[in-house]
């Protein structure tokens, strides 16, 4: 057993070895005190209650490669116990009681930036810092901490562009770190660890998620995979093409993101090389870069107005008449809403658990405007069915569909789902791919098969309303609606 002083590195979003602040000082701290790590996984309520099916399948996945890499950077340590230590409860009975049994001495940790999460750091670390333990947690998530960007005024930007602007005018985000070469492990054995299967994360009754190991490669490696092929081969046209789903231009970075396989330090220093190496290719990696600080407006949001998940930001909008209509939202669900670009998105998500953006707000607008169905509802569907559903973007993203969010798109700005259907997927390719009912339809009428005459709909083997349904509203009539619902709230406020 472990005599060595031990410090424990206790992993949460940060499921990586490279550019990783704790474990770096853990290791640190290990080799200055003649100690080793425990690195440590707590399934706490926290984390549980941030996980739907798709990120639960992810985690898990997850999980299986950091235990790998861990157990090769121990390898050295010929520890028996050298992997990661995976728990399941409360975070912090749980470090108390490793601290108990064990010669712990220090206690390493990212920050993360949810109320509920902070809310539990702080008072896990009063509790082991009035046990005499050393306890630090780091910037490793975010590229600007929520505190560090204010307006010239001192409170917090609630726009965007001026956000993004005082963001650039700070120093630039640091270089990222390597991952350390080796780990000198503590070869214990924790009273309570679980194996991974333990932590029943699997999909349940059924592997439904084959689909989504077909898309996507959880873990460090397959982060990275993902970032070189992206600046390889697709960043070069990421300014003009990014809005397109028929071609798969974007990053997808983003479930690697949310569990942190990846750092933002990462990302952002690999895109300025790519500038760097590319004279005039600049813009593209600018627009690039710009999307990471979408993410760093909605974690910013999040930290500030931690109800984002259920109270609109705009105020009016708690007077907005919803409507409770569960069949359009179950037709919304399955993919079944008659609006082809639509259904695509929705049976892509279910299939592969993720979505382009341009669709996500397409689908989002049809849902919150044509069909009036609360974006708590679709902010529901998708922390369930996306393998990037994260607290901060889920929530700010669908406060802005909503129109009730920071910098939020109009209410009154309604996407037309045939237009943008063909603006965006002009050849219907996207839609072929994911409603196979209509892959015969012709160009003309791939986005509004309603319109077809019966001779068309006939030759490329469509019946509306038997085997592709109806539109579940007038794309006229839905905008009407909603206009006279926005209007009606405006009234009720005045
Ligand atoms: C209704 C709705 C719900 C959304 N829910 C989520 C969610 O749960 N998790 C999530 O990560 N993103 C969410 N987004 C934002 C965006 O759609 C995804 O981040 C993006 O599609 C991920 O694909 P990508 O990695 O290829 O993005 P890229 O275009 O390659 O962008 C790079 C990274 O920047 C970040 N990013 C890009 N766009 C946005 C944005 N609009 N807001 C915040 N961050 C952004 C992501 O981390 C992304 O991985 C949502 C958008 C909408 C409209």
């Amino acid at each position: 057993m472990t005599k060595r002083p031990i410090a424990i590195m206790w992993f949460r979003n940060d499921l990586r070895l490279g550019d990783n602040p704790a474990l770096r000082a853990a290791t640190k701290w290990a080799d200055q005190n003649d100690g080793v790590v425990l690195p440590v996984f707590i399934l706490d309520p926290v984390i549980d209650s941030q996980l739907g099916g798709a990120t639960r399948w992810w985690l898990e996945k997850s999980l299986e490669a950091l235990g790998h890499s861990i157990a090769e950077a121990g390898a050295q340590s010929a520890a028996t116990n050298a992997s990661l230590h995976l728990l399941s409860g409360d975070a912090g009975d749980i470090l108390e009681n490793i601290t108990d049994a064990h010669d712990v001495k220090a206690v390493f940790w990212n920050r993360l930036y949810d109320r509920p999460s902070t809310s539990r750091d702080t008072d896990i670390k009063a509790k082991l810092q009035d046990r005499g333990l050393e306890c630090e947690s780091f910037k490793a998530n975010l590229l600007f901490e929520p505190w560090e960007v204010k307006t010239g005024g001192g409170t917090d930007f609630k726009v965007y562009s001026p956000f993004w602007r005082a963001c650039q005018k700070l120093p630039a985000p640091r270089q990222p770190f390597a991952a350390p070469k080796s780990i000198t492990l503590a070869d214990i054995k924790i009273a309570g660890e679980v194996s991974l299967a333990a932590l029943d994360l699997a999909p349940k009754p059924f592997d439904w998620a084959t689909g989504f190991a077909e898309r996507f490669t959880p873990g460090e490696q397959g982060a990275k995979d993902q970032l070189f092929d992206f600046i390889d081969e697709r960043l070069v046209d990421y300014a003009d093409l990014r809005d397109r789903p028929d071609h798969r231009v974007t990053s997808e970075l983003s479930p690697h993101l949310r569990f942190g396989e990846i750092s933002p330090y990462q990302v952002w220093h690999s895109a300025g090389h790519f500038a760097d190496a590319h004279p005039g290719k600049g813009k593209t990696a600018s627009k690039f870069m710009a999307e990471l600080g979408w993410r760093e407006f909605a974690h910013h949001i999040l930290f500030h107005a931690s109800d984002l998940r259920s109270i609109p930001l705009q105020g009016q909008f708690s007077h907005f008449p919803w409507s409770n209509d569960s069949t359009a939202l179950e037709r919304w669900q399955k993919g079944q809403t008659g609006f082809p670009i639509v259904d695509a998105g929705m049976r892509e998500l279910w299939h592969t658990g993720y979505m382009h953006n341009r669709v996500r707000m397409i689908v989002g607008s049809v849902l919150v405007k044509h069909l009036l169905v609360h974006w708590r509802d679709g902010l529901a569907w998708f922390d369930d069915t996306l393998v990037d559903a994260c607290p901060a973007n889920n929530a700010f993203s669908w406060q802005w569909i909503g129109g009730c969010g920071a910098d939020a798109a109009p209410y009154f700005r309604i996407f037309n789902p045939v237009l943008q259907g063909e603006k965006f997927d002009p050849a219907g390719e996207y839609v072929r791919q994911w409603v196979p009912e209509l892959r015969d339809m012709p160009e003309q009428y791939i986005h509004k098969p309603w319109e077809a005459s019966p001779l068309i709909l006939k030759a490329a083997g469509v019946t509306l309303g038997q085997n592709y349904p109806e539109p579940v509203t007038g794309v006229k009539e839905g905008r009407e609606r909603a206009l006279r619902a926005y209007q009606d709230m405006k009234q009720s406020v005045a």
